[in-house]
């Protein structure tokens, strides 16, 4: 059996207090394998984005644990956390956080120099990579001279300049045109073929989703996993 990349135990995280007081997770747990591809549904507002920002470190549940290929990572000191977050995870967000002054190449190498690449290896690894997504001929554009779609090959690029085991992704088609979210959505499945990358993806994109091996629904702060071929509970029709 395939070994597991992520396990979420008994997650909570609550914010606010009093009148403002929102119970986003309440006790969700699941396992996630390696070079699984899982997506993560539900309706706006009921916590996707918080559950993959406590999966990829970005944010501390109230209780609970995340283990990534067995690490308890919240048990691992800031200094050890940011190491793990910039070698083991790859995030792709829906506004794709590139640094506008710097071109396709730059902002691809950017997480290898952080890691102590020499710039010769970086660059030789951004170049690799963004040859993957499709981008040798945008070496060196700056971001503002990219179309949607091609800003959102450089973030993923960019992610996964490092190999990571992990990659997170966010709303990764939520502003791109029908064809150029079909294309993210190819690019998405190429990777987790070429590099048995584990793929979690937050989407409202049925397309996406239904490409995945698995769909979780979160609702009401719990994760169930969903059927692939039946109306999702928040897209049934109601009865009345
Ligand atoms: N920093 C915060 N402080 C207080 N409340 C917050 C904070 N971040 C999120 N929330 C609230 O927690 C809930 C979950 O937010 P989250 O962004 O995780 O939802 P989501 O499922 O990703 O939504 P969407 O699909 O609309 O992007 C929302 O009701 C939101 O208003």
């Amino acid at each position: 059996m395939a070994k597991t990349a992520i396990e979420a135990k008994n997650l909570i995280k609550v914010y606010g207090s009093g009148p403002q007081r929102v119970e986003v997770l309440q006790g969700a747990s699941f396992k996630i394998a390696a070079g699984e591809k899982v997506a993560i549904v539900g309706a706006s507002g009921v916590g996707k984005t918080t559950l993959l920002h406590i999966l990829g470190t970005l944010d501390r549940p109230d209780q609970g644990q995340v283990f990534h290929f067995g690490v308890d990572v919240f048990s691992l000191s800031d200094r050890e956390l940011s190491r793990f977050r910039n070698q083991k995870l790859g995030f792709v967000f829906q506004f794709h956080h590139l640094l506008p002054e710097f071109n396709t190449l730059e902002n691809t190498m950017l997480p290898a120099l952080i890691a102590g690449k020499s710039v010769k290896e970086a660059r030789k690894m951004a170049e690799e990579i963004l040859e993957r997504v499709g981008l040798s001929h945008r070496l060196n554009h700056r971001i503002g001279e990219l179309s949607g779609g091609e800003r959102q090959r450089v973030a993923i690029a960019r992610a996964l300049v490092l190999n990571p085991p992990v990659l997170l992704a966010d709303e990764p088609t939520g502003n791109l045109d029908v064809k150029t979210a079909q294309e993210i959505v190819k690019l998405f499945l190429r990777i987790n073929q070429t590099y048995a990358t584990t793929l979690v993806v937050v989407t409202h994109n049925p397309e996406l989703a239904t490409q995945m091996d698995r769909v979780f629904g979160l609702s009401a702060g719990k994760i169930i996993e969903l059927s692939k071929d039946e109306p999702w509970p928040w897209n049934k029709p109601s009865k009345e």
